[in-house]
């Protein structure tokens, strides 16, 4: 099914199994959102479930965030493709060698290849959470920097937070696709969470693609949360 729309919600699936992200996706327009399967629902129920949901009309973003040798990691890439998946990523932290060569092997794909973005640094992560692990650059410098990295090495973007968006957009240009995770309207909880805004700042900040998980999944109404949402973001 061809999409003529361009969802800038992505809804986390991070569920146990197969059934209750079924059921969530059979009350969901491929209109209004695209989904997003991740390392536990995809560890559970594999490249079928990821099929199922695209036989049902969404794109996918297959979000395994690969960070592996340029070998293991880009014929990972080219099996995301295979599988026809919108978007996947790599850690922009695996090196300019590692994200060269997930570009390159992507090139026989042409114009159905997926998107190829590299996760920067971790929406959980703080300034502190950096330095314990020998970084003492400011997040966002980190993630400036990463994001050039990624640039560099012709990738289509970066999973950022939507709190580094301005800076980026002015460093990289408005092609430079922005995903940013860490979103949580006013009401919500920020569970393990550090870097947040609400999606309608988010939206202001630049991001081009909202990813959200909790705010919609664990709500009362998962279908209200998200068109609560959707109408927060489509008003700007
Ligand atoms: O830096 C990152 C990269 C990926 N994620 C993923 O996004 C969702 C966020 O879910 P919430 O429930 O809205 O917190 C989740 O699947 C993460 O694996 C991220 O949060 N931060």
């Amino acid at each position: 099914m061809t999409i003529v729309t361009n969802p800038r919600i992505i809804v986390a699936l991070d569920f146990p199994s197969g059934d209750p992200a079924l059921a969530l996706a059979d009350q969901l327009d491929p209109a209004k959102c695209r989904l997003k399967v991740g390392k536990e629902l995809f560890t559970r129920s594999g490249p079928e479930l990821v099929r199922t949901l695209q036989d049902r009309g969404f794109e996918v973003f297959l979000d395994l965030k690969f960070h592996d040798i340029p070998n293991t990691t880009s014929a990972a890439v080219a099996a995301a493709a295979d599988l026809g998946v919108w978007m996947v990523n790599v850690h922009a932290s695996g090196g300019e060698k590692m994200m060269v060569a997930c570009r390159e092997r992507l090139e026989s794909f042409g114009s159905d290849r997926p998107l190829l973005i590299a996760v920067t640094v971790l929406t959980s992560m703080s300034a502190e959470d950096l330095a314990g692990i020998g970084i003492t650059d400011s997040p966002e410098a980190q993630v400036s920097r990463l994001a050039s990295l990624t640039r560099n090495c012709g990738l289509d973007g970066v999973v950022c937070s939507a709190q580094e968006a301005p800076r980026l957009k002015a460093e990289q240009g408005a092609g430079f696709q922005l995903v940013t995770p860490g979103i949580r309207p006013l009401t919500a909880d920020k569970g393990d969470q550090q870097r947040i805004m609400t999606p309608a700042e988010a939206i202001r900040a630049g991001s081009d693609y909202l990813v959200i998980g909790r705010p919609i999944t664990r709500a009362a109404d998962p279908l209200a949360a998200l068109e609560a949402i959707h109408g927060e973001v489509s008003a700007l």
